[in-house]
């Protein structure tokens, strides 16, 4: 496996403060707007942004409104951010835009693909789907670039749900056939007989939010609605009146059939040759979910055979449709453009809905529509918020004890902690941003750490330690160990051969509290020297005159020793960078054995 080199360690351009939020363990960081300099690139808390980057002259951050969105949205997103609204870019006009964009929105109509996120940049920190289906944007591309996804779930599903019944209804009338023959000058009474929804079995596939605000409706059309749903709790259905059965029973016992689940691998024409057969001769089929839960080539045929009597889509495997396309220009087939979401009432929702996951996502916030990023509860990430910083400064510290050369491969976590439910996910991402950050370029969030580590050959490894006593605090220390590598500091390296350090929170401030198996006591703000000494006295006023000479300010002494008189660590926070030549004469300081200057 590979394995995380070690070169020679950079200098993170950003000093991490106590004032850290929780906007690091997200990639798109404007503290707000007015704080933003772009001419100031920083990693880590922010964005890399350059100046050559800038479209604008302002310091907001910049975001491509790619689709119509409602007025409404508009104005929340221009509260706080340049808005460059650029509708039916070509893909090329897309790629060319998007290195000068912090965030894009979109709606169905854009293929946000791989091209579109290594076009960025590394500038591109969220995309916004206003709607739902997010089939259109590459989210496996977006976790590698460290691109949040958000997607506005709620604010269309009603107006899906009445397309979803409209086209039903228009369906087993034959509305739109009708008025375009009458229009086309023929009064033609007898060929539009239609059939009648009341009595009839509707089965919903796909019961989430649209598919049972479907079910409610068609119950008050007098419709027997059963639905099935791998994923759906049976209570939700039962508490409708709708009866969840298996595909196949579904399938079978319909006279209408409606499509409500995301377009994803598996639901990929999941009407096909095959289960077209299994249905009952004449059933007909609404699809506002997308084309390509349905094979749309088998839907012809079948529609041909009359096996399907009819079919009202609003979605199509390839949008627009081309003008011959078989379904359009079928007569048993009611089509309209994508039209599901396109309400005035849900397209104003949708916008504010987006306006605002964005936003939140631009100033760092817990985006509580993300799609790529583990969902963590706004109340576990204040409390975490030491915890997190703490992670991050381990994890930073830690592979700075590592001897260059060395390749990192495995990391053990332990987490002391007295409740068992406790969530890890961001902890883990801050370690390996830590761990990864200092010695590479890529920007490492709560987006893309587990990625990433898995592309550079780190395995995280977590262990939790139970504590018996109080639930209060959620976490007593963090220990932090790399194997199977040389340390630059050989105290830090425990009897097992791992180099270690150990971490707590205390009152409220990260604290290392642990080195290899020495005890230290120095709170993680500023940089960190590490000396191994004899345990003597004057060491500490020795070092101490040094950096009082070079004007480096101490903020924190601490000592740790084996016994007295034999071997002592001693762990000294300083406010500053020490110059190389004040670092050689700490060194020379006779009973000094061995130090090292960690920035953090
Ligand atoms: N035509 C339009 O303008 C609109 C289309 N949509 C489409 O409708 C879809 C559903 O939207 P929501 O109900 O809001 O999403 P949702 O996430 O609330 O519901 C989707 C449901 O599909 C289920 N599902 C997943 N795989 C399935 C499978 N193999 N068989 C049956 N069910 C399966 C899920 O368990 C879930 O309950 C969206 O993904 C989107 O593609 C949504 C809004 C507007
Ligand atoms: O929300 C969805 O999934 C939709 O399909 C709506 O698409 P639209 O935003 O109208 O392009």
């Amino acid at each position: 496996m590979a394995s995380l080199k070690i070169p020679t360690l950079k200098t993170p351009s950003h000093s991490l403060s106590s004032k850290l939020s929780l906007r690091s363990a997200f990639s798109a960081n404007f503290p707000n707007s007015a704080h933003f300099s772009r001419s100031q690139p920083q990693r880590g808390r922010v964005l890399i942004l350059t100046s050559a980057a800038s479209s604008s002259s302002s310091n907001k951050p910049t975001v491509l409104v790619a689709e119509k969105l409602g007025e409404a949205g508009l104005t929340l997103l221009k509260e706080f951010a340049d808005v460059d609204c650029s509708y039916n870019l070509s893909p090329e006009e897309l790629r060319s835009k998007i290195s000068l964009c912090d965030a894009l929105i979109v709606r169905s109509g854009t293929k946000v693909n791989r091209a579109v996120f290594e076009s960025s940049g590394g500038r591109l920190k969220v995309v916004g789907r206003a709607g739902v289906g997010i089939d259109n944007v590459d989210l496996a591309a977006a976790t590698e670039h460290g691109c949040l996804v958000v997607n506005a779930p709620t604010a269309n599903t009603v107006a899906a749900a009445e397309h979803g019944i409209a086209l039903l209804a228009a369906m087993a009338r034959n509305v739109a056939q009708a008025d375009a023959s009458i229009k086309s000058g023929k009064w033609q009474r007898n060929k539009y007989v239609g059939v009648s929804l009341v009595g009839k079995t509707l089965a919903v596939l796909g019961f989430g939010k649209v598919g049972s605000e479907v079910a409610r409706r068609a119950k008050g059309l007098g419709m027997h609605v059963i639905a099935h749903d791998p994923y759906a709790p049976a209570e939700r259905a039962r508490a409708i009146g709708v009866e969840l059965v298996s595909f196949d029973e579904a399938i079978g016992a319909a006279d209408f059939i409606s499509m409500h689940m995301p377009l994803t691998p598996a639901t990929s024409n999941m009407l096909n040759n095959e289960t077209f057969a299994k249905m009952k001769k004449g059933v007909r089929i609404v699809n506002v979910a997308r084309g390509g839960v349905v094979d749309e080539e088998a839907l012809v045929r079948a529609l041909d055979a009359g096996i399907v009597a009819q079919a009202a889509l609003d979605v199509f495997s390839e949008e627009p449709p081309k003008q011959d396309n078989k379904l359009v220009q079928h007569e048993m087939v009611t089509v309209t453009p994508h039209l599901g979401a396109s309400t005035m009432e849900a397209q104003e929702g949708v916008a504010i809905e987006i306006a605002e996951a964005v936003v939140g996502a631009l100033k760092g916030e817990l985006a509580a529509t993300a799609v790529n990023a583990p969902m963590v509860p706004a109340e576990v990430l204040l409390e975490l918020k030491p915890y997190v910083i703490l992670a991050e400064k381990l994890g930073r510290l830690a592979v700075q004890l590592v001897a260059g050369g060395s390749g990192v491969k495995t990391v053990k976590v332990s987490y002391a902690s007295s409740r068992p439910d406790l969530d890890t996910r961001l902890l883990r991402a801050m370690i390996t941003k830590g761990i990864i950050e200092p010695i590479s370029d890529i920007y490492v969030n709560l987006v893309n750490a587990d990625y990433t580590a898995k592309q550079r050959g780190l395995r995280i490894t977590e262990e939790h330690i139970h504590l018996d006593g109080s639930h209060e605090i959620p976490l007593e220390f963090i220990k932090v160990q790399i194997a199977d590598v040389k340390s630059k500091f050989a105290s830090a390296t425990s009897k097992s051969g791992e180099i270690k350090v150990e971490g707590r929170v205390k009152d409220g401030i990260p604290h290392l509290t642990k080195v290899g198996s020495f005890r230290v006591d120095v709170s993680l703000e500023g940089s960190i020297i590490l000396c191994r000494q004899v345990d003597q006295p004057g060491m500490i006023g020795k070092v101490g005159s040094i950096l009082g000479e070079e004007n480096v300010n101490v903020s924190f002494m601490s000592v740790g020793r084996v016994a007295p008189r034999k071997h002592a660590v001693m762990a000294i926070g300083v406010d500053d960078q020490p110059r190389k030549e004040s670092l050689k004469r700490i060194g020379e300081v006779p009973a000094i054995e061995e130090s090292v200057f960690l920035k953090l």
